[in-house]
């Protein structure tokens, strides 16, 4: 995770300067879909790339102890390990940048991975996820039981009336939404927010990070999303200090693309053990 944003007086006049060529983002977006054509060696490469910047998610109703542990094992070993072998990548700690859960479900999170002597961060979406419509008093207490718990990274629901009404402030992190929404990341808004990344970066030298999450589900688009970052903020913002993926259903099938690279054949769901 990025170092703190230590933030800056919020200036308006600067934010309302900001004009969008919708025109241009889309066909910027359009381009960068169309840029996903890495050899297949490479290709493999950046699907472990990909899946070191997972945010490794379950955000279900019936989550249980039971699933968040599954989940947990499976963020520590995200590709089977004969795989990983036969890329020689067997002892390089491949493993996803995160768990995330809700809070109620951080307590489990956190007993799991230290049972398996993991250091992975818990991750968790507190304030009223995912309208973030409850009192500022109940969303910090949120925050706070989700920390005593053990989470090292609380997701912020912003406050979407504050927003709408102007009164926001800057973050150590954005994420594109909360992935319960009928339309969730997309790429043009994607291009518009890291463009405000780079902007506040230029104009503070502060480096914010991004989280696309929600409906991310196929190995090309991890491909498309790093390509997207690359392009846009550079490789710093490739690893999981400053981007992560958050998404609850991705992995498998870049394991099943990871396992046609090494095998030549393409793997049913099931061979993937998956959380
Ligand atoms: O923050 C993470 C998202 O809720 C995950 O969304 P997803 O289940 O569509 O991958």
């Amino acid at each position: 995770m990025s170092a703190r944003n230590p933030g800056m007086p919020l200036d308006l006049a600067w934010v309302s300067k900001v004009r969008v060529n919708t025109q241009a983002v889309l066909k910027r977006a359009q381009q960068i879909q169309g840029r996903n054509k890495n050899k297949k060696q490479w290709q493999a490469a950046w699907l472990l790339r990909a899946v070191t910047c997972i945010d490794l998610t379950t955000l279900a109703g019936d989550d249980t102890p039971g699933n968040v542990h599954r989940l947990c094992m499976k963020a520590t070993q995200p590709v089977r390990y004969d795989l990983l072998k036969s890329m020689d990548m067997q002892d390089k700690g491949v493993t996803t940048a995160a768990v995330c859960v809700y809070p109620s479900r951080v307590a489990d999170a956190v007993k799991s991975l230290k049972a398996a002597n993991s250091s992975l961060p818990v991750a968790s979406v507190a304030t009223g996820f995912p309208a973030g419509q409850t009192s500022l008093k109940t969303r910090l207490e949120e925050v706070r039981m989700a920390v005593e718990d053990g989470a090292m990274e609380i997701d912020i629901v912003i406050n979407r009336t504050l927003a709408l009404t102007g009164q926001w402030e800057g973050s150590d992190f954005i994420k594109t939404s909360t992935g319960k929404e009928s339309v969730n990341a997309t790429y043009p808004v994607a291009i518009v927010m890291v463009r405000a990344i780079r902007d506040y970066f230029l104009k503070t030298g502060h480096k914010v990070g991004f989280k696309p999450a929600g409906g991310i589900r196929t190995a090309k688009e991890s491909l498309v999303w790093l390509t997207l970052m690359k392009e846009e903020l550079g490789d710093e913002w490739l690893s999981p200090r400053l981007f992560r993926l958050g998404a609850s259903s991705l992995l498998a099938d870049i394991e099943r693309q990871i396992y046609h690279h090494v095998t030549g054949r393409y793997a049913a769901y099931h061979q993937m053990p998956m959380a």
